[in-house]
């Protein structure tokens, strides 16, 4: 078996550097161009990206990283686990990841920690596992035609089946792998990466057992590449030693996240991620070649952390940031260019302390009365209608909106031009929302490009970036802004558009901030203060606008909090306890400043909500809006003890399909079945910014005709 190569990375970005990739799925969803075209700049990007690697003198590239949608689907296909029902789609991988006209998409969540989301796999008793190696296979031919020589990558087994919930299913799987190693090795591949991330959260002993099952019988596989395991976004903990036993040949530890390994690991190539792949920071090489020469092995690899995916392309592709600050700055080439170093140093020698940092003092937040008493201040106020149907904020956001905000940066569209077409727009989404007698309005955001971003442009301490693009979902991706000193509002940023849109109607329509913790966890943040102290920098920033809003008569204010669950740590539970503490804490000193009449909104999303459903109610607002539609409203069963105003969404917004009327008043039905009706809203899942208007014009119609069937019947 040929050594494995001194420098790797464990993964690359694949939107492309200008988002060439997104433009192409985007094109071809549209049938505006042909699946030949989408499959040649995929191409591109990956042949562009082997190049890249290779002329930064990268040793071990990495293949099958590339994805049209997403690497976990990737993986279903290559298994063979695809629901009966998208076989017959004309294009079964788009219709698992987005759905069809007549058919849902499978169900979508975050990826660990981070902000990319996964397709989760759907397994049942009629899944077949078989084995497509068509996709892996074929990067490896084609990069060998542009003359490299790559390791495919691959999510692990066992990885796989947790994240699929079906960890039973292992022994079928175990069939597919080794038959894929076989193909692999005929191929000439020398080595292959089977990613395990799932394994740094805490594993129990059934999943000890199923990484040691896995991994023996994998080992066992005659004529097969060598196996890299690689972990992140975290310690491997107890998983170690059971994998370290089994015969795979490297281990992948994240020796940013997690400590350098106790076991003895000789016999094994560690690789070694010392270079962070989920922030935009330059390495430190004292910490990094320290880290490096404490793993005890046979053979130590430079590597990132995790994937690069997490992370934007080319520090370069940013000549308008401050030279200071883009000084400080390491993007993805830029972090391969520091692996490639380091790997070429001599590294021994135990690993310094890191800073101590000192925890902020204890959290003073004001209380609000209790709910019942800002309840009836509330209803006194607003005079809503049972089943209050809201929206969640954004409305579309137009090609036209986007262009005159590039129009803006490029100084060939005046600011005035500017905000009178975003008060056009504004006006625009009032009047829909009128028209289809939704109770409380929202002045649909088009103002703001991101929801966070929109923020840190407005706030001290944060820039934002020109390229910076890091992949959310499919084509999606997002900017995170950079918060790089302290969090400070110079003046307020919502009051002028606020006002402008209540003065349009009568309805009330609410203000509508994020909160700190997303704020924060769609952010790259400094690494020099806890994380705990820059989210309540951010707090206070929020509670000023909070204070400001109320001021003006804005009786509703919505402080979104998507990303909550998604700075949760993956382990140990104490950890975990203690984030929720204080990213409770920090919500509230947000929120909690307002009086008892201004009714408090929340808002989250992706979330596997259950698994934090103490910490929400803990955030105390007076309505939270909740995804539900998309997971099939399995959250009603969870949150029937919350004990305040609740809006389960009743619309899926992430996909085009426009939901009929009787499809909400069963979802709705079953919503009040499993909540006191009287505090149940009206709700889609999420904002509606990605749809378009006929398409949210007519599924909100059916909202309204849904409710009103039920109110009538709440009357008689
Ligand atoms: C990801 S949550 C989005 C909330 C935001 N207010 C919107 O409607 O777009
Ligand atoms: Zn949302």
């Amino acid at each position: 078996m040929s050594p494995f190569p001194k420098s790797t990375v464990l993964g690359y970005p694949r939107i492309g550097p200008r988002r060439e990739l997104k433009r192409a799925l985007e094109s071809y969803w549209d049938g505006r161009s042909s699946r030949a075209e989408l499959d040649r700049v995929g191409a591109g990007i990956r042949g562009e990206t082997w190049r890249s690697l290779a002329e930064l003198g990268l040793e071990g590239l990495p293949s099958n990283t590339f994805s049209l949608y997403d690497q976990v689907l990737d993986t279903a296909v290559l298994l063979g686990a695809v629901p009966e029902r998208y076989r017959a789609a004309e294009d079964p991988y788009f219709a698992m990841a987005r759905g069809t006209e007549g058919l849902a998409p499978l169900r979508m969540t975050k990826w660990f920690d981070t902000n990319y989301h996964y397709i989760v796999p759907e397994i049942g008793p009629d899944t077949v596992f078989k084995l497509d190696a068509g996709k892996p296979l074929g990067e490896v031919r084609e990069a060998r035609a542009l003359g490299y020589e790559t390791r495919p990558v691959i999510v692990g087994p066992v990885t796989f089946l947790l994240l699929a919930g079906a960890l039973e299913r292992l022994d079928e799987v175990l069939g597919c792998y080794e038959e894929l190693l076989g193909a692999l090795a005929a191929e000439g591949v020398a080595w292959v990466q089977l990613d395990e991330p799932a394994l740094v959260a805490d594993p129990t002993p059934e999943e000890l057992a199923a990484v040691r099952t896995a991994y023996e019988r994998l080992g066992a596989a005659r004529g097969r590449p060598g196996l890299f395991v690689a972990s992140y976004f975290g310690d491997l903990g107890e998983a170690l030693p059971v994998l370290a036993a089994t015969p795979v040949e490297a281990i992948g530890v994240d020796l940013v996240r997690g400590g350098v390994p106790v076991v003895d690991l000789t016999g094994k190539t560690v690789v070694a991620g010392v270079v962070s792949g989920r922030d935009v920071w330059r390495t430190s090489a004292e910490r990094a070649l320290a880290a490096l020469g404490s793993v005890r092995a046979s053979r130590v690899t430079v590597s990132t952390s995790c994937s690069l995916l997490h992370v934007p392309y080319d520090v370069a592709a940013e000549p308008e940031l401050d030279p200071a600050l883009r000084s400080r700055l390491a993007f993805a080439e830029q972090k391969v260019a520091e692996v490639v170093t380091l790997a070429a140093a001599e590294f021994h020698g135990p690993a310094p302390a890191g800073p101590s940092v000192a925890l902020a003092g204890p959290v003073v937040a004001e209380g609000r009365s209790p709910y019942a008493v800002r309840a009836a201040a509330q209803a006194e106020h607003l005079r809503l209608p049972p089943l209050p149907i809201t929206t969640i904020g954004s409305f579309p956001q137009t090609g036209e909106l986007r262009a005159a905000r590039a129009a803006v940066t490029a100084g060939t569209l005046t600011q005035e031009e500017y905000e009178r077409r975003v008060e056009a727009e504004m006006e625009h989404a009032i009047r829909v929302q009128e028209r289809l007698g939704l109770d409380v309005l929202v002045h649909g955001e088009p103002e703001r490009n991101d929801m966070v971003q929109y923020f840190a442009e407005h706030l001290d301490g944060f820039a934002v970036t020109r390229n910076g693009w890091v992949q959310s979902y499919g084509s999606r991706c997002t900017r995170p802004p950079i918060l790089h000193g302290d969090v400070g509002r110079p003046e307020p940023i919502t009051v002028r558009w606020a006002t402008y849109a209540q003065s349009l109607t009568d309805k009330p329509v609410k203000g509508m901030l994020t909160g700190p913790v997303t704020i924060v966890a769609w952010s790259f943040v400094r690494d020099d203060l806890p994380l705990r102290e820059v989210v309540f920098q951010v707090a206070d920033a929020v509670r000023e606008e909070v204070r400001d809003l109320e001021a003006v008569g804005v009786s509703i204010i919505q402080v979104d909090e998507p990303a909550l669950r998604e700075l949760l740590p993956l382990a140990p539970l104490a950890a975990q306890e203690e984030y929720l503490e204080w990213a409770v804490a920090a919500y509230r000193r947000a929120t909690s400043g307002a009086g008892d009449r201004t009714q408090i909104h929340t808002h989250l999303c992706y979330s596997d909500a259950g698994q934090i459903l103490t910490a929400i109610d803990g955030l105390d607002a007076d309505v939270t809006t909740i995804e539900s539609a998309r997971s099939g409203a399995r959250i009603l069963g969870a949150v029937e003890s919350f004990g305040r105003g609740l809006g389960p969404g009743v619309y899926d917004i992430h996909s085009p399909r426009v939901p009929g009327a009787e499809e909400v008043e069963e979802l709705l039905r079953r919503t009040v079945r499993a909540l006191p009706v009287e505090r149940v809203w009206v709700n889609p899942d999420c904002g509606l910014k990605t749809r378009t208007y006929e398409q949210v014009e007519a599924a909100l119609a059916n909202v309204v005709t849904a409710t009103r069937r039920l109110r009538a019947e709440l009357h008689a």
